[in-house]
């Protein structure tokens, strides 16, 4: 039998070799790799057709530049991204992020994560992620309208509603998708579902607002009913303030828990009588503001500076959603001597590799990001559904599918952790649902 283990570990090393800076990337190669192992002894021809080396190297990655002119005149330059990555059960889809950070490791991150993510939707949809450094934070709707209409006029050539879906991520919302959907109809002459999280006077998807943080709860939830613990009155800390933390709070506190923490890049806020949803989306939906105005209003709240604190806080689940990277091992520590019995991912890899490995060893349950914040874009698949029958489903049709899509996930996710050995291993169980469906379609298409 061929040596698997050694085949990964070969792999592993020339994606090093090659690209020594991409930190990000090699990080989510090897949580993938050293956990499909089972998959990839099962499948042997896999190796002679080179699957891993291609499945970790993006079909097309396009950088270009992005000038803009700001409120006083002055030209401005910025680096666009697209990284598609794979197209093996479907047109590339996943979103744009723009945030100074970006750069094309965390976009190949990114972009790998969302081909497992995407197929273990159910959906028939590829992989892509993409962005630019731009920060939109502190900058007026003009120069974001005039910063998305540049960044539109060269993405447009690579996307379209059979090539490649963007959508929303960090520092993306509806005002950008609206200014890059615009943009995309002027250009092309054509209205088609090229982008999802459009607003809906034009073809946006009810319920897509509300899906990534929806649907970590009701996968969460999944996970806690299977394990006989009641979400109801548990204390959650919640990090981030954007979309995902947003209808994370919400979904939580409907189904009956307090949540008592969000955070931005500022520092977090801990309200022990419950955070008020309607403040936080006034200040950052509506205002653009930082989560410290937050206790003005709530004297009683406390705010503190600096955004890791956040895990500080006791609490019997967390959920990350902010950004990559922020719960690391010391913050894991603290979580489980406080007592917690659960971390969900809504962000995308919030959670360090030594952090999920500590976590899991002490019986803490834990919904990887790939599985438990998918709720996204599926919702996006749905929303491209719609473009093309040229429908509008209600929001109670969208949120059922949007369930139904959820608990299929967690029950791929168990049923693989325990065919391959590993019940309970929800991260490694993700990976082995995704690549296999991934893997399959692509040793049927060849050498591609
Ligand atoms: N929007 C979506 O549908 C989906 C988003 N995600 C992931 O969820 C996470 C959050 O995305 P969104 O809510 O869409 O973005 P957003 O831009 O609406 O919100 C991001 C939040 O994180 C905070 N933040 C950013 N950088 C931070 C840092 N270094 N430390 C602490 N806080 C920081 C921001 O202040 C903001 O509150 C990202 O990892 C994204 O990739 C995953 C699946 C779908
Ligand atoms: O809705 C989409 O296509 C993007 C979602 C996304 O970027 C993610 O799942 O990380």
């Amino acid at each position: 039998m061929a040596d698997m283990k050694a085949y990964v570990q070969q792999v592993l090393d020339e994606i090093v070799k090659r690209d020594p800076d991409q930190k990000e990337f090699h990080n989510t190669a090897k949580e993938i790799l050293t956990s499909i192992i089972p998959v990839l002894e099962a499948h042997p021809e896999y190796q002679k057709d080179r699957l891993l080396e291609r499945f970790l190297e993006p079909e097309r990655t396009v950088i270009f530049r992005v000038p803009w002119v700001d409120d006083n005149g002055d030209l401005q330059v910025n680096r666009g991204f697209r990284v598609q990555m794979s197209s093996a059960i479907g047109p590339y889809k996943g979103g744009l992020r723009f945030h100074p950070s970006v750069n094309l490791s965390i976009l190949k991150f990114l972009a790998t994560e969302q081909v497992l993510k995407n197929a273990l939707s159910g959906l028939p949809i590829g992989g892509g992620k993409g962005g630019s450094d731009f920060d939109p934070k502190g900058k007026s709707d003009g120069e974001v309208m005039r910063f998305c209409q540049s960044f539109m006029t060269e993405l447009y050539r690579h996307i379209g509603a059979d090539t490649d879906v963007p959508a929303g991520d960090i520092g993306v919302g509806g005002r950008e998708i609206g200014y890059l959907f615009g943009q995309y109809k002027r250009i092309r002459d054509t209205y088609e579902g090229v982008l999802t999280g459009k607003g809906l006077t034009f073809g946006g998807s009810l319920a897509r607002t509300e899906a990534t943080g929806y649907g970590l709860l009701y996968f969460v939830k999944d996970m806690l009913d299977d394990n006989n613990i009641d979400i109801k009155g548990k204390t959650v800390a919640v990090s981030g303030a954007g979309n995902v933390a947003t209808y994370a709070i919400e979904k939580a506190q409907q189904m009956g828990a307090k949540v008592v923490t969000c955070s931005d890049s500022n520092g977090y806020v801990y309200d022990p009588e419950g955070i008020d949803l309607d403040l936080v989306k006034d200040i950052k939906e509506v205002r653009r503001g930082r989560i410290k105005e937050y206790v003005e209003k709530h004297p009683k709240a406390e705010y503190h500076e600096g955004c890791k604190g956040v895990w500080t806080v006791k609490c019997d689940i967390a959920l990350p959603c902010a950004t990559q990277n922020e719960l690391d091992l010391e913050s894991a520590k603290t979580l489980v001597a406080n007592g917690v019995k659960a971390v969900g991912e809504g962000a995308n890899m919030p959670s360090t590799l030594d952090a999920i490995e500590y976590l899991q060893s002490n019986g803490v349950l834990f919904a990887p990001a790939k599985a438990a914040n998918a709720g996204g874009v599926s919702v996006s698949a749905l929303e491209m559904s719609q473009n093309s029958e040229r429908l509008s489903w209600t929001f109670e049709e969208v949120d059922h599918r949007l369930k139904g899509i959820m608990d299929n996930i967690y029950a791929q996710a168990k049923g693989c952790a325990e065919k391959y050995g590993c019940k309970g291993n929800l991260l490694a169980g993700a990976n082995m649902a995704g690549f296999a469906k991934i893997a399959e379609a692509m040793h049927a298409q060849g050498w591609v």
